[in-house]
């Protein structure tokens, strides 16, 4: 489950005439994704969720797409399951408890072979790569109609970053920032681009809170080909949750250079413009997501939101202007196009400038600090991808472990 929080706090109160032009087109969504904006809380009792809603598509299931699960089920004679741990589009994650070892471990049980781009991924770089999720094993599971379902053995970790980032203190999200651009260089150094970077797939480590069995499960009907459960995620207290992350899900991930037909980054809100733009996904791109996870660490809201392309690139140029008229007519990221996206005269608006986002969220940080930041997220905010700058340079860059400085982490 993806959610993404919006900052739409100055919607209404600062609009100008541009904002308004822009956003009369998109109000519609606007005011949906006001309904789906996230909690900022990991400890949500689950009589707040409601399964169906949350929990993984049932027609996943029907379709034999889903490999359906119990709880105190073994798999592969081994992992007995316990719990839930989430669920995206390729996969559902369960806790299971290793009979050998008497270790928590998570499995990942893809959708048929939908995990083998990751399983090659992670076998190539075994623990090579810093703050990557490592796998630890791989098992096969026969599936409805034969199909085979390949499951990723990984190390139990906390929550997402997205599913309480508002709670976590500064010198925590500043870390976790730090430690995923040590992630991301380590990828690019081995020629790997993530294209997937995104909140949801950067977890939290956390100490396991005491737990009993999903306190709600709807059963799978009779007529399924084999029994299971749908049901909610472990919940992790916060106080629960460690400062360290881990970067994960290498579903997506490609060598660099390679030419991919599906260009476009979901959620959109993390996407680089140019792969809006019929662009592949490169190493600069991930530092365009990356920058956008920082600002989203540092800010607390997410700088360029929306549920598809044309919002977030709407928002894109509300806050740093017109994008390169080279681009117009290239544009394939959800939506029709909008002329002054690429009109040299179309101006930013003020309270979307990073400068505006910074001071809007962070107005007890003084202007030294702003400014860093600022010169920081302009470093790769850069529509050119040749002019952003690179992981392992903003590893060494002045500004960025300045902030890093502030905030005590080394
Ligand atoms: N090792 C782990 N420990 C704890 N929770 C995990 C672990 N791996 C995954 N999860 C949880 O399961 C969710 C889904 O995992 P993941 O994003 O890897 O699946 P996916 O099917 O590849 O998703 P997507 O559709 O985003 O590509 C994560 O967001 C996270 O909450």
């Amino acid at each position: 489950m993806k959610q993404v929080s919006h900052d739409n706090s100055s919607l209404g109160t600062c609009a100008s005439a541009s904002f308004v032009l822009f956003l009369s087109e998109c109000l519609p969504a606007a005011a949906s994704i006001a309904t789906i904006v996230s909690s900022d809380s990991c400890e949500l009792g689950s009589d707040e969720y409601d399964i169906d809603e949350y929990a993984e598509p049932y027609k996943g299931y029907v379709k034999g797409l889903y490999y359906p699960v119990e709880i105190g089920e073994e798999l592969d004679e081994k992992y007995v399951v316990e719990h839930k741990l989430g669920h995206g589009g390729f996969s559902t994650v369960w806790m299971a408890r290793d009979k050998t070892t008497s270790k928590l471990v998570a499995l990942k049980i893809g959708v048929g072979r939908a995990t083998e781009t990751e399983i090659a991924m992670q076998t190539e770089l075994g623990t090579s790569v810093a703050n990557l999720l490592a796998l630890q094993a791989v098992f096969n599971l026969q599936g409805k109609d034969e199909q085979c379902h390949r499951v990723l053995v990984y190390p139990l970790l906390g929550p997402s970053l997205q599913s309480c980032l508002g709670k976590m203190p500064m010198q925590y999200r500043m870390n976790a920032a730090k430690q995923l651009l040590c992630a991301i260089a380590s990828l690019h150094e081995k020629g790997i681009v993530h294209r997937d970077l995104n909140s949801a797939n950067v977890l939290w480590h956390a100490t396991t809170p005491e737990y009993s069995k999903p306190a709600k499960t709807l059963s799978l009907p009779s007529s399924s080909w084999k029994p299971g459960v749908r049901t909610l995620p472990l919940e992790f207290p916060t106080s629960l949750v460690k400062k360290d992350i881990s970067l994960g899900d290498l579903g997506l991930a490609i060598k660099a250079g390679t030419s991919v037909s599906m260009k476009v980054q979901s959620p959109a809100a993390y996407c680089a413009p140019e792969r809006f733009h019929d662009v592949n996904p490169s190493y600069a791109s991930d530092v365009w997501s990356f920058m956008c996870l920082f600002a989203e660490l540092y800010t607390g809201v997410i700088p360029f939101p929306g549920p598809g392309g044309k919002m977030v690139s709407m928002y894109i140029v509300l806050g740093l202007g017109p994008m390169p008229a080279t681009w117009e007519g290239k544009y394939n990221g959800g939506g029709e196009a909008d002329s002054r996206w690429y009109d040299p005269r179309t101006t930013t608006e003020p309270v979307r400038t990073i400068q505006g986002l910074l001071e809007r969220t962070r107005p007890e940080a003084d202007q030294t600090e702003r400014n860093l930041v600022e010169s920081v997220l302009m470093k790769g905010f850069c529509y050119l991808p040749e002019q952003r700058i690179s992981a392992a340079a903003l590893m060494t860059d002045p500004a960025f472990n300045a902030v890093m400085d502030k905030y005590g982490v080394s």
